[in-house]
């Protein structure tokens, strides 16, 4: 099911499947992308924050001698904090990095400021190790900036990640382009289904993030992937790949294995019966208020998520 599209706001397509390369360390960035683009993967999820996306230009560029064309590929990148009043300019420095012309679909990576002027490019702390974070800036802010890069023909399409119900509420009156995308973390621990219903009624993609539950995976042991994954005569990491799908979703999952790469493209058909399995387990967790979040970085702000207030 490699070729499995969905479409956007946009009008352009964007596949089901894509390469993540968040923690893809430098070594092996380069050889995964371009594996992967050789083998059936037609989007490449980045970030300027990784610190890799020189890496990863280097993996497209060994793909595209290979015989893959740009258009055939949608490649994703996003602003990182620090950056979140400089938009273009974050966006020159992962076009350059990446060896591109344009990216497919440009997203706010978090929807807060870092301080632009601060001890780091991508982390300035305090003298106290917490993040130094601009408190009164307004993330709408960003989001005119994002329509700016938007109309300048260098990102396809734009989007956000992490926004929860509540910045979605307070970005929508004030955005003249409705995000493409918002990309989240998603899987049968943190469903998010508020969120996924606003952007299903709003025509925003969802894009879903540490699908496997990040490092190391530790989703794949959940007892209901498991248990579905037997009856299906699948692996368990097919299980937590094919949800997203059969709930219209992009899915991001990250490896560097050649062989998990290639085991990731693939996907089955959840029925209803199969979809009640994970989301009963869902319910369930949040019933007993155990929902799972892997993936939420120090930054002292509450950004709105049910299960963090
Ligand atoms: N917008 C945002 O804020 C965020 C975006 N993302 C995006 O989503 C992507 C995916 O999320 P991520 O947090 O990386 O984690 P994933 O849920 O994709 O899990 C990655 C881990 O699972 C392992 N793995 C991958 N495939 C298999 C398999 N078939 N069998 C067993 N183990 C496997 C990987 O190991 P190995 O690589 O060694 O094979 C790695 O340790 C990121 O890389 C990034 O592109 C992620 C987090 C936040
Ligand atoms: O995309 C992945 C994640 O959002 C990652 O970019 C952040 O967790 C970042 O490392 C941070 O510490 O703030």
């Amino acid at each position: 099911m490699s070729d499995l599209k969905f479409k956007l706001n946009t009008g352009a397509q964007i596949p089901a499947v894509g390469l993540g390369t968040w923690q893809s360390k430098p070594g092996e960035v380069k050889a995964a992308v371009s594996y992967a683009l050789q083998n059936g993967y037609k989007l490449v999820d980045g970030a300027y924050c990784y610190g890799n996306e020189g890496e990863v230009g280097q993996g497209l560029k060994e793909a595209f001698e290979a015989g893959v064309k740009r258009e055939d590929v949608f490649v994703v990148s996003k602003v990182w904090a620090t950056y979140n009043t400089r938009v273009a300019e974050g966006l020159e420095k992962s076009l350059k990095s990446l060896g591109l012309e344009y990216v497919d679909l440009f997203l706010i990576h978090w929807p807060v400021l870092l301080n632009p002027e601060g001890n780091d490019d991508k982390f300035p702390t305090h003298p106290d190790g917490s993040r130094d974070i601009i408190k009164d800036w307004n993330h709408v802010e960003a989001w005119k900036q994002m329509e700016q890069v938007f109309a300048s023909g260098k990102a396809k399409a734009v989007g956000v990640c992490n926004y929860s119900k509540k910045y979605l509420e307070q970005l929508l009156p004030h955005a003249k382009v409705v995000p493409a995308v918002n990309q989240i973390e998603n899987h049968p621990s943190l469903p998010q289904q508020e969120i996924v219903d606003l952007c299903n009624q709003k025509g925003i993609h969802i894009m879903a993030y540490s699908p496997l539950g990040s490092t190391g995976g530790p989703m794949m042991s959940a007892a209901p992937v498991v248990k579905l994954a037997e009856k299906k005569g699948v692996s368990p990491s097919t299980i937590l790949l094919s949800y997203h799908v059969a709930r219209g979703s992009t899915v991001l999952p990250k490896s560097v294995t050649p062989a998990r790469i290639k085991a990731n493209l693939e996907t089955v058909k959840l029925d209803a019966e199969d979809m009640k399995v994970l989301t009963d387990y869902s319910d369930d967790l949040t019933k007993k208020g155990e929902l799972k979040r892997y993936v939420y970085p120090p930054f002292g702000i509450n950004f709105g998520f049910p299960d963090k207030q």
